[in-house]
């Protein structure tokens, strides 16, 4: 079993749930693949402690994101409209999803990263070096996540996994999140508030991330929830000194449907202090060909899904809903042993 955390939720239906965690800095490196595979297979989510991700580095672009948001509308306006990249307010992608927050959505090579720094920042040099140093290092975190997963899953090539976004061309990106709280200076405005009296205003709408995997960190505000095979919401404990992990869609191709992308949703509840969230996600190039990996495939676990490089999934994704499942759209539905037919018929 996956280590649980020590003290576990309860949903609504009373289940208690226990968040997994993973100590990077102890057991040994087999003990440690084999627990981010169960917590990669069990919940697709985790949370890692002795991360290695430098104090100072998180401070910094925390930081930054704060004074950013901080700006009157007007000045955040000049680093939009989010096409897909920028600074965008409400809405999410380009197909009709609304959230109640607003958000930077960076690319993360260092010259896109400098080209937009300019109408982000009064200090552009020193938010690209903040930045990219943020990056780096949650990069290094998501390949050495990646590599247990190589080693915990017994393929040939141990770094299959982390091989994809430590490409140069990586598609790699990072999100910073703001949810503004339901009462900011006024206090008299939260009793005038509709949505303050339920837990229902949703800052990002169900979904699972398209990528390989996400590293999220976020202030000590809560409103992540991510679901459970059981279609229970599960609310994450907020912690700003670790960092939580994700599987997203193309790992869950890779690994054969062995570990699922988790659904999540952040509720922007807090009543007087904003959420910020700060998102990784790793992407393989968008020339990379995505398919289950030969050792996750057998005559007992034929291949679920088609070939397709990232470029052409990405593209797929960017016509979808948010909350739409897309890997659907790329599953082989004419394996005899995945026919729905077939089974119906034995
Ligand atoms: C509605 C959408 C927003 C999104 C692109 C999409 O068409 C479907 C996937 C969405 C998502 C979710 C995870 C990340 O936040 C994101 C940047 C991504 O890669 O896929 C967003 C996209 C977005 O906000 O542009
Ligand atoms: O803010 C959060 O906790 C979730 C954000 C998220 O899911 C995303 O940016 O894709
Ligand atoms: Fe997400």
């Amino acid at each position: 079993m996956v280590v649980p955390s020590p003290s576990p939720m309860r949903t609504k239906k009373t289940k208690a749930v226990g968040i997994p965690t993973i100590d990077l800095s102890t057991y040994n490196r087999s003990k440690l693949a084999e627990l981010v595979v169960e917590a990669c297979e069990e919940y697709g989510f985790f949370k890692v402690v002795n991360h290695g991700v430098p104090k100072e580095v998180i401070a910094r672009i925390e930081e930054e994101g704060f004074d950013f948001f901080a700006k009157p509308a007007a000045e955040k306006q000049r680093a939009g409209p989010a096409s897909p990249f920028g600074y965008g307010s409400k809405n999410i992608g380009r197909n009709g999803d609304m959230g109640e927050l607003e958000y930077l959505l960076l690319q993360s090579n260092p010259l896109s990263i400098s080209e937009t720094s300019n109408a982000v920042s009064n200090d552009p040099t020193k938010f690209s070096c903040v930045v990219n140093d943020y990056i780096e290092a949650v990069k290094e975190l998501a390949c050495e996540v990646l590599d247990l997963v190589g080693e915990g899953l017994w393929v040939s090539d141990k770094s299959v996994f982390s091989g994809f976004i430590r490409d140069v061309q990586s598609d790699s990106i990072l999100r910073l999140n703001h949810y503004p709280p339901l009462v900011d200076k006024d206090p008299s405005a939260k009793l005038a508030h509709p949505c303050a009296n339920n837990n229902t205003r949703i800052g990002f709408g169900e979904h699972s991330d398209p990528q390989i995997l996400t590293i999220l960190r976020s202030n000590d505000v809560g409103g992540l929830q991510i679901s459970l095979y059981d279609g229970l919401w599960v609310p994450v404990p907020p912690d700003s000194n670790e960092f939580f992990v994700m599987v997203g869609d193309v790992l869950q191709a890779l690994t054969n449907g062995r570990f699922q992308s988790v659904r999540h949703r952040a509720l922007a509840n807090s009543v007087t202090k904003p959420r910020m969230s700060m998102v990784y996600f790793g992407a393989p190039s968008l020339n990379a060909w995505i398919s289950p990996l030969p050792e996750m495939v057998s005559p007992q676990k034929p291949s679920l899904y088609k070939p397709f490089t990232w470029g052409q999934y990405k593209k797929a994704a960017y016509t979808t809903r948010l909350g739409d499942s897309r890997l659907d759209n790329f599953k082989i539905t004419n394996n005899p042993s995945t026919c729905l037919d077939n089974l119906v018929d034995q």
